[in-house]
């Protein structure tokens, strides 16, 4: 017996400012896989991503986490649910520590849970030094730091990242590629919105690209499928090569 699917997204769209910005996707993602979501400027991803996080509504179609419909209860999105936004917003004159509290409290951790919530991402995502720092004075790497912090500070069973290497040094890339597969390995589902095609074969296992709102391909990443061929099929779509 096969468990049903953590996220079944079918045939959602959204328009933007009269345009359709998302157009009938539709794909279901198990625990424990990691997609790589790719697409040109403009072709869907964030609007995509939002709404698999609960914050934009669709116009059509139906988003089912674990079987429930989600869009009728965004409680059960903020507890299932990690979404690093482009651009995460931060509150300048909260510390890190705070903000890691004030998320896992919004994701209906007591005060007590809250806090050893925050401790163990400090520690996780090592923001030792940074924990009492302000967020108004933190580097843009920082920040992107803190905001992949809030978006998994609850533990949650989805991940969304939208663009999540923005902004990291080097390191910090590493770093979140090793977080990504420890957190997929331990049964959590990662979506994870990037324009670099090495991060997706660091980390993926399934690729999928959209391409003026539609969902253009979604395939496994095996072994042997190298840069150059997923290069390969990433510009015939974005060239309108593969129409
Ligand atoms: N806040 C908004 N208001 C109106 N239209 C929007 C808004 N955000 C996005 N759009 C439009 O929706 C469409 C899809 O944009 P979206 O941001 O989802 O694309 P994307 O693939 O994430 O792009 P990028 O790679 O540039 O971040 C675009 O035509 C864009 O102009």
């Amino acid at each position: 017996m096969s468990a049903a699917p953590l996220l079944n997204v079918e045939g959602v769209s959204r328009r933007r400012a009269g345009r359709a910005a998302v157009v009938d996707v539709s794909f279901s993602l198990n625990a424990g896989e990691v997609m790589g979501l790719l697409g040109v400027n403009g072709a869907g991803k964030s609007t995509s991503l939002a709404m698999l996080a609960g914050a934009l509504r669709p116009d059509a179609g139906s988003i089912r986490l674990r079987g429930e419909d989600f869009v009728a209860q965004p409680g059960l999105a903020r507890q299932l649910i990690g979404w690093l936004p482009e651009n995460a917003p931060s509150w300048p004159e909260l510390s890190v520590e705070e903000h890691l509290v004030a998320f896992s409290r919004l994701r209906g951790a007591n005060r007590p849970a809250a806090r050893r919530a925050a401790d163990a991402i400090v520690e996780r995502l090592r923001l030792g030094d940074l924990r009492r720092r302000l967020a108004g004075v933190l580097s843009q790497g920082q920040r992107q730091r803190l905001g992949l912090a809030c978006a998994l500070v609850h533990e949650p069973a989805l991940i969304i990242l939208d663009e999540p290497a923005n902004a990291l040094d080097p390191v910090q890339v590493g770093e979140l590629r090793r977080l990504i597969r420890e957190r997929a390995a331990a049964g959590a589902a990662v979506i994870l919105s990037t324009h670099v095609l090495a991060e997706v074969l660091a980390v993926c296992d399934r690729v999928a690209v959209l391409h003026e709102g539609r969902l253009r391909h979604d395939a496994p990443l095996r072994g042997d499928e190298g840069a150059a061929a997923l290069e390969a099929t990433f510009f015939a779509i974005a060239t309108g090569a593969a129409a």
